[in-house]
């Protein structure tokens, strides 16, 4: 039977669906006049007062992130011994109904929605928040594939799929991670775990570990047993195995998962672009195209950097043989001048070292390298910037573009962990389609790591798409890496 007045405040319109839990019905706030979304989260006879109180805490905490990929909560009231969570209207369907009513998604609508999510989660752990009961069904997904993180805390108040105080199990723990179906507390790690397997979920159409009759006999399988390799995953294949590493040490965080998805997500969409329509300009509006997309993005060099990059090679062979014959040498410059300079180990320069965009780093295949400061002569027309100056970032950056779409391994090896995280085939993939590259406007201001670009790419199939970039530094004295990159806006002729 439909309630028609719930906590003599909110007035009961309709029902607009039906989950585990109960009915979830769209209600007008009659004191604040605006539709909210009222559902049922129990009533809780085997619970303690304490427990409640902490559940109720969590949910409320959810209402203070302020996320538009969190379902905000506006209220949770207690009427008699029923509790309803009063939430933000959001028309949608829940993952695992689309999974059930259109069937498994593709690896980039499903990194899409993924990433948002994430994006959600991220901002929670950040503030101290876990969600603790992540799944298909809890996530929601609007117009446009807009997806929101709805149910914070309920699963400690509901009991479910949690071990209740009373150590019964009730709900299906398909989501837990190892380390929660051993009895370990939930943490971040947890909701991290649980978000790789409704990917996985989501690709594949069911659950990594499929529900057993016993939830024990579950548990036992998913302390025990690796997952199963996805396979419709593609390119989430990595991050879905990343998420679900069984060791929540070694696990990433929910922000490198976000970053990852991201980058997913935004390869997807280039590829659509290149297939149909260019990337649009108003796709800033769109969650997932505001953040990276491979620091890959097409380049056509100027006269002057084109010139510049002739002389790569030579610089490489020169530099070698430098660091084959050991510290201490002299290096010359292209000016003319002979330069006193210890090599510090035995790498190739990277592509801005070679430019003498930065200062000399340690040699190392390391996306992170060793800084080395002061002991670089400046191998290129244009003396060094001194080490960390927004020049010097900005050479850095320069350089990179400078180095593509021909060297990919320099390139990778400019990238830090979180650019890797993606994969060296996708990023291979990515500049395979690339005829050519180049950046121009670029700049930092003083003291940021952020470095502002344009990047013109040319695709082969000749597509030209224009992109202004902001592009992340980690690491000092000349010695960055990329570490992040966004793209501001992007045009395509
Ligand atoms: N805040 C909301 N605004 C609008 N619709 C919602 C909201 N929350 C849930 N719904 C809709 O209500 C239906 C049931 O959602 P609910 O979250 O209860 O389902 P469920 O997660 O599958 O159930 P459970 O997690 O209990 O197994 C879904 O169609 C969902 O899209």
């Amino acid at each position: 039977m439909s309630p028609e007045l719930i906590a003599g405040r909110y007035r009961v319109e309709r029902a607009v669906g039906r989950g585990g839990m109960g009915t979830v019905w769209l209600c007008q706030d009659e004191v604040l006049g605006r539709d909210v979304a009222v559902k049922n989260v129990g009533n809780l006879p085997d619970q303690t007062s304490t427990d409640v109180a902490r559940a109720m805490r969590e949910a409320r905490s959810s209402a203070a992130l302020n996320h538009p990929n969190v379902v905000s909560v506006f209220d949770v009231v207690e009427t008699g011994d029923e509790i309803w969570m009063v939430m933000e209207y959001f028309p949608s369907r829940t993952l695992s109904e689309i999974l059930r009513e259109d069937g498994p998604l593709s690896p980039e609508r499903a990194a899409r929605i993924g990433v948002q999510v994430a994006d959600g989660l991220a901002a929670a752990h950040a503030r101290g928040t876990i969600h603790r009961d992540v799944k298909p069904g809890n996530v929601l997904v609007g117009a446009g594939d807009q997806a929101k993180i709805s149910d914070f805390g309920i699963a400690r108040m509901a009991g479910d799929p949690q071990l209740t105080s009373t150590g019964l199990l009730t709900g299906t723990p398909s989501y837990f991670s190892p380390e929660l179906a051993r009895g370990a507390d939930p943490g971040p790690e947890s909701d991290v775990w649980a978000l790789g397997a409704t990917l996985y979920a989501a690709v594949e159409g069911a659950s990594p570990y499929p529900t057993q009759r016993n939830p024990i006999a579950l548990l036992q399988t998913i302390a025990s047993e690796p997952p199963p390799r996805p396979s419709n995953a593609g390119p989430l294949a990595e991050p879905i195995a990343r998420m679900m590493d069984r060791d929540p040490r070694s696990r990433w965080a929910m922000a490198d998962a976000a970053h990852a998805l991201r980058r997913v997500a935004e390869r997807g969409r280039e590829r659509t672009a290149a297939a149909t329509v260019p990337l649009a300009t108003d796709d800033a509006h769109d969650p997932t195209t505001t953040t990276s997309r491979p620091v890959a993005a097409p380049v056509a060099a100027p006269p002057e950097r084109r010139r510049r990059k002739g002389l790569l090679p030579w610089l490489l062979v020169a530099a070698a043989l430098l660091l084959v014959a050991g510290a201490g040498y002299a290096l010359l410059d292209l000016n003319g001048d002979a330069t006193a300079g210890q090599t510090q180990g035995t790498s190739t320069p990277t592509p801005s070292e070679t430019q003498g965009a930065s200062p000399k780093r340690s040699p190392s295949p390391s996306p992170t390298p060793t800084p080395s400061p002061e002991q670089t002569p400046s191998k290129t027309p244009k003396p060094a910037p001194a080490p960390d100056t927004a020049e010097a970032k900005a050479d850095f950056v320069d350089g990179y573009f400078d180095v593509m779409p021909e060297d990919t391994d320099t390139g990778w090896s400019m990238l830090a962990p979180s650019m890797q995280s993606v994969g060296k085939d996708e990023y291979e993939d990515f500049w395979g389609s690339i005829e050519s590259v180049e950046s121009s406007q670029t700049s930092a201001s003083s003291g940021s790591d952020t470095v502002s670009t344009v990047i013109t790419y040319t695709f082969d199939d000749g597509r030209v798409v224009t992109e202004q970039q902001e592009i992340d530094l980690q690491g000092s004295d000349g010695a960055y890496a990329i570490a992040d990159d966004r793209v501001i806006s992007s045009q395509t002729q």
